[in-house]
């Protein structure tokens, strides 16, 4: 590997000075020393919060899709119902494998033993396939369904305003001005010689620090590029609120209206038009572009931003563009990183070379708290206030794990601050976290008002890319909600951990953005210290349902021979062969199906998708729609400390028979019968229902994507309709009654119905959950009850009745 070190102004200065605010009290161990488990055991004790298995929209985007074309394939693989008749899992090919029976169910009424498809030979199968004749993969429909060309960079849609002269001068002076503050970037002399290294390789891996200026001027150089200088170049970002952000800022850079030469494109929110040379897209739009597009045709270079995060689309892009490279040589790919892992990115991309930035803009000042914090939650509204009281103007950003937690913490500053004195100015609390609408988010992105500090309560998604203007204090809280995978139950979960030091370090550098900052870390220095280097890769962690779909719906034949950075695990990838092979998604040879592609192309994950495709058949996909927009947004049932039994005799009044599903769509169904927001935010308080999650957009992108896509809204209300949809996508999150009260799920694991769920105490024979949560024990949330016989119907394949 060859390093390239550019010259650059160093500023950065990381004093860990030591510090403490007040004296706290220091008995126990502070949060992030705990240890994963009793931090999180904790977190969920202040907070009343609990980690859970959460099924959201899996993309944070959607694909560009307008086109006429495009949208009379997708209808026409939805018409072709032949290939979706009889049972979706060719039975007789199953009871030809070798089953193992697994386990003995038994319910009031009914016994089942539990038969697997053995896992080996699903596998075995799926890598054998390139080798074997007449099985050929069947992704056959993607010119036809969505041209190259619509798969592009633009929609004919969006026009981007034309400014008048008055926006033009004005346009003019911001860039001037900001020209100045860009040339003081220390990327900014790296210009000459980053151009002059890509237009002789294919890739470059740069790594650079916090604030050095990557995301806005890298690709504002690649522009003078003479292999740049037709098509479009894309920059990817984990998150939206960054892909959104950063494409207003550098098309301010670039004396243009965002949307013009300088565009984002997100899910369901293109801002794009021909004339777009810059393209900031979530990485999972990415994908989907790649999906459809053999080769992004439409685009010169792909800029992969925060490659050290190691998302799973992100390693999925990976490894699609390291083929991509092959196929078109005139096609260029920069990785960037925090200066972390350059090596393994040079390895991966065949000895590419690694050019490292140095320097950061501003000077951040760390400080570490003496001793291990009690309770975090108190240490930071401590540290809230006294910054607020003590310290020089400037926003406060400060890094929490999740809606509860920062909708308890809003609430605790919007009391605390109405008690402050007169002379001291005004305390604005704000939210941001991923299931936030739009335009809430962007609130946080606009100056506060006058006499006012803001302070954004934040989960990770302000962690990378983002610069909020105003923020001179961080304040971490060193845990975050990660992603975590149980190969063996087959369950994913959200929990709390702790962060590594790569998180902590971006954390603190969004405090010197735009001066010098302050960063308080709410952990000792000792506990940095022993923070693991870089976070776990996702796909290393995560379900892999997703993935493999994707890889299938991408023509990859044999997804044991796909160039991972980091190859996942045998046995999670047999498990994701088996979901998608469960849900109809794969056929027994390991091939796509119909519905598979059909799958791939919905923005949610495949359990979800299943459930959505399962209601156009069954004429209810306006409830389901319902439904699947609350499970997708955070926590939909407010339960303050101490009200838990005025909450419970209030919910009773919306709660189904059926369990949590249908509750929630008598709750969709009465929120929207109100007319006026007044009214509605009237009624979500009294009935302990949080305002935001009902809001969500995800209820009207769904909508909107099915009308697009002649997926007919029908409306049919059969609550047995509706659970047997649920039971299509879930299939494998069922469970039966056991003598002892408790449920035993296809996997043979011991389950318990959480005491949040409208079924908790409730004895039905059989029930489908949408969420699994541990603590003490494993527990399941978004729980209906259904009927044995369904579970043989929809997953005969699994389970056989004796
Ligand atoms: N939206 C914005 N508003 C104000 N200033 C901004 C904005 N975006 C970027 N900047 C300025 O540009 C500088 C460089 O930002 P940029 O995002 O390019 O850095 P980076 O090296 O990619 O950092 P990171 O790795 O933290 O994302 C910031 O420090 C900030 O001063």
């Amino acid at each position: 590997m060859r390093e390239i070190h550019f010259s650059s102004t160093l500023l950065s200065s990381s004093n860990r000075n030591p510090f403490h605010l007040k004296k706290r009290d220091t008995t126990t161990a502070t949060i992030a020393e705990m240890g994963n488990r009793s931090s999180e055991e904790k977190v969920r004790k202040n907070e009343g919060e609990k980690p859970r298995k959460r099924v959201v929209n899996f993309f944070g985007d959607e694909d560009d899709d307008d086109k006429k074309e495009r949208v009379d394939g997708f209808k026409k693989i939805l018409r072709n119902e032949d290939e979706r008749k009889g049972p979706f899992i060719p039975r007789t090919d199953l009871e030809k494998m070798k089953t193992s029976v697994c386990d003995n169910y038994s319910t009031n009424s009914t016994t089942f033993k539990l038969v697997k498809q053995p896992n080996e030979q699903i596998l075995n199968r799926v890598s054998d396939n390139r080798n074997k004749d007449g099985i050929v993969n069947t992704f056959d429909w993607g010119s036809k369904f969505i041209s190259d060309k619509s798969a592009t960079t633009f929609t004919k849609k969006y026009q981007p305003p034309v400014p008048n002269d008055t926006e033009w001068r004005s346009l003019k002076e911001t860039a001037k001005k900001l020209k100045q503050e860009r040339e003081k970037l220390p990327i900014w002399s790296a210009q000459a010689s980053l151009i002059e290294k890509l237009e002789s390789s294919q890739v470059i891996i740069i790594l650079g620090e916090t604030g050095s200026g990557k995301s806005t001027q890298i690709p504002q150089f690649l522009l003078k590029a003479s292999f740049a200088q037709k098509g479009v170049i894309g920059i990817t970002q984990p998150r939206r609120v960054a892909a959104i952000t950063l494409a207003k800022r550098v098309s301010q850079e670039q004396a243009t209206k965002l949307g013009d030469k300088v565009g984002y494109s997100i899910r369901f929110d293109d801002k794009t038009c021909f004339k777009t040379r810059i393209k900031y897209l979530t990485d999972g739009m990415l994908l989907r572009e790649l999906i459809v597009s053999n080769d992004l045709k439409g685009y010169n270079s792909i800029i992969l931003d925060e490659a050290h995060e190691r998302t799973l689309l992100t390693d999925l892009l990976l490894g699609f563009l390291k083929n991509l490279m092959k196929r078109r040589k005139e096609f260029r790919v920069v990785v960037m990183s925090a200066t972390i892992q350059g090596e393994r990115y040079s390895k991966f991309f065949d000895e590419a070379e690694v050019c490292f930035v140095e320097g950061r803009q501003f000077p951040v000042d760390v400080y570490h708290s003496v001793s291990p914090e009690k309770d975090y939650c108190d240490a930071l509204l401590r540290t809230v206030f006294q910054i607020h009281v003590n310290m020089p103007p400037g926003d406060i950003l400060v890094f929490l794990t999740g809606q509860d937690e920062i909708e308890n913490l809003e609430g605790l500053i919007v009391e605390y601050g109405q008690q402050l004195s007169d002379d001291c100015i005004k305390i604005l609390p704000l939210p941001l976290f991923a299931s936030l609408s739009q335009s809430k988010q962007m609130q946080v992105f606009q100056p506060a008002p006058a006499n006012t500090r803001k302070v954004i309560l934040s989960t990770n998604i302000a962690e990378t890319s983002v610069t909020v203007p105003g923020v001179t204090y961080v304040i971490d809280t060193g845990l975050v909600k990660i992603k975590s995978y149980s190969e063996k139950s087959g369950l994913e979960t959200l929990t709390v951990q702790g962060i590594s030091k790569s998180s902590a370090k971006q954390r603190t550098g969004r405090a010197g953005r735009e001066g010098p900052g302050r960063c308080f870390r709410l952990y000792t220095e000792s506990a940095f210290d022993k923070m693991e280097e870089a976070t776990r890769p996702e796909i290393l962690r995560c379900d892999l349902g997703m993935a493999v779909l994707m890889l299938k719906a991408r023509g990859e034949k044999n997804i044991m021979e796909f160039e991972f950075m980091d190859m996942p695990s045998r046995e999670s990838l047999i498990r994701a062969h088996e979901l998608l092979f469960a849900l109809g998604a794969l056929d027994q040879a390991g091939e796509i199906t119909t519905l598979g592609k059909e799958m791939s192309v919905l923005p949610l994950a495949p359990a979800l998708s299943r459930t959505l495709l399962a209601a156009r058949e069954a004429n209810c996909v306006s409830q389901v729609i319902d439904i699947v927009a609350c499970l997708s947004s955070e926590a939909i049932f407010v339960t303050p400390q101490g009200k838990r039994d005025e909450v419970g005799e209030i919910r009773a009044r919306v709660m189904s028979s059926t369990g949590d599903h249908l509750t929630l769509l008598n709750v969709v169904r009465q929120y929207l019968e109100l007319g006026s927001k007044g009214e509605r935010r009237v009624w979500c308080e009294r009935n302990f229902i949080s305002g935001r999650g009902m809001k969500t957009d995800v209820r009207k992108q769904l909508q909107e994507y099915c009308q697009r896509f002649g997926i007919d809204s029908g409306a049919a209300d059969d609550s047995e309709k509706i659970l047997r949809c649920f039971l299509s996508g879930f299939s494998s999150n069922t469970a039966l009654l056991q003598a002892d009260g408790s449920y035993k799920t296809v996997q043979g694991q011991i389950i318990h119905i959480h005491p949040g769920s409208t079924m908790f105490g409730k004895k039905v024979e059989a029930i489908v959950f949408s969420e699994s949560v541990y603590t003490t024990r494993a527990y399941v949330r978004n729980v209906s009850g259904i009927q044995a016989q369904w579970l043989q119907q929809v997953i005969g394949h699994y389970l056989r009745q004796s």
